[in-house]
């Protein structure tokens, strides 16, 4: 088995305590990936923005109550209602008051009625439930972002508030530079993990710590597009000639075959794609700075 350096400089990240910027520890916001399986999202209003939360939310597994009037429905969230009659409970009808927020764990309002998407995030507010109000700011415990998405790998970029069109054009660079099969390999690496955990179970411990240096190694030692190529029998050679005996076989040791074209990203360039999204990400911040301080 290789050495594992990403687990060793974690290691040492934890005992060895950072030199921070203490001072500039503010004017963020919190980035997370949201639960939302099994969870009642009310979104009030059909039209443009709407659609576009639906589809959001939907993709997280979510249940989704919809109030609006039917006469203001747009194209794709007709289709949505249609499309999901099992996790779309729609009412044609406007907000009512207190009693529509029974349950519901988030809500996301997209009304053309400013008056009204404040009153509705007070309500909201008052139940604490977190809520989203488009294009208000204030009225927002959280904002949504430009987002890509590719299987169950998902990246935001979020300028904090500070310029949705720069989000999206950013959005479209990264889109640009992501590694051919990504998601797959993402895909394929989570059906790897929870293989490994089956043969390797428990949570901690010694054993706990093997696997994530063996995972991380496989991970390191492979390209992004081998990754993606794994299928059940190659995964069950990598877990009985790599886990079993410790180390981290190559993709032809297990039954795969390079598809590489000369166009093919090697490793080095993937790096150096990853540094360049970084650095896009980077100069977002920058420009959200930037913008900040101009206010
Ligand atoms: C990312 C995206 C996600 C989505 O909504 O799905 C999103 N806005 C998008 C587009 C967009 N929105 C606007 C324009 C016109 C250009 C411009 O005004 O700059 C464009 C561009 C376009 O349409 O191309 C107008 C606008 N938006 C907000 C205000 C109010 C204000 O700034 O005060 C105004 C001015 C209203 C006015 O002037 O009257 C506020 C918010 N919009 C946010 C998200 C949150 C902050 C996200 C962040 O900073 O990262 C936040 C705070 C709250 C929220 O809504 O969650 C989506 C791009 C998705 C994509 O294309 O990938
Ligand atoms: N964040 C963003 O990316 C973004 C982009 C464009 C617009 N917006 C904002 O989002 C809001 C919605 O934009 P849109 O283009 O979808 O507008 P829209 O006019 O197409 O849709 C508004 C919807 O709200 C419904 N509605 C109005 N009052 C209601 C009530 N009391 N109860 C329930 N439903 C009600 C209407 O019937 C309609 O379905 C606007 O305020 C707009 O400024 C945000």
């Amino acid at each position: 088995m290789g050495t594992s350096r990403q687990w060793t400089s974690l290691a040492k990240f934890i005992d060895t305590p950072r030199m921070a910027d203490t001072a500039s520890l503010s004017g963020g916001s919190l980035l997370l990936a949201w639960q939302l399986k099994d969870k009642t999202v009310l979104i009030i209003g059909g039209g443009d923005v709407a659609s576009g939360r639906i589809e959001s939310v939907l993709v997280a597994d979510a249940r989704v109550t919809l109030i609006a009037p039917s006469a203001g429905l747009h194209p794709l969230t007709k289709q949505f209602i249609e499309d999901y009659p099992d996790r779309i409970t729609y009412h044609d009808r406007t907000f009512a008051g207190p009693s529509d927020l029974a349950g519901v764990d988030m809500v996301l309002t997209a009304i053309d009625d400013v008056d009204k998407s404040r009153e509705i995030c007070a309500l909201a507010r008052e139940h604490r439930i977190p809520i989203n109000v488009a294009d208000i700011p204030p009225s927002c415990d959280f904002y949504f972002g430009s987002q890509i998405r590719s299987g169950p790998l998902q990246i935001m970029i979020s300028t904090n508030g500070q310029s949705p069109k720069l989000a999206n054009l950013i959005r479209k660079q990264i889109e640009r530079s992501i590694p051919d099969g990504a998601g797959e390999a993402v895909e394929k690496v989570g059906v790897l993990r929870s293989k490994l955990r089956e043969r390797a179970p428990g949570v901690g411990g010694e054993l706990g710590k093997r696997r994530m240096r063996w995972m991380i190694d496989v991970c390191t030692n492979w390209e992004m597009e081998d990754l993606a190529l794994l299928d059940e029998d190659m995964m069950a050679k990598l877990l009985d000639d790599g886990w079993e005996k410790n180390r981290v076989p190559r993709l032809q040791e297990v039954g795969g075959a390079k598809r590489r074209s000369s166009t093919s990203t090697p490793k080095t360039a993937n790096l150096w794609l990853s540094s360049a999204a970084a650095f896009v990400v980077g100069a977002a911040c920058t420009v959200a700075v930037l913008l900040t301080g101009r206010r």
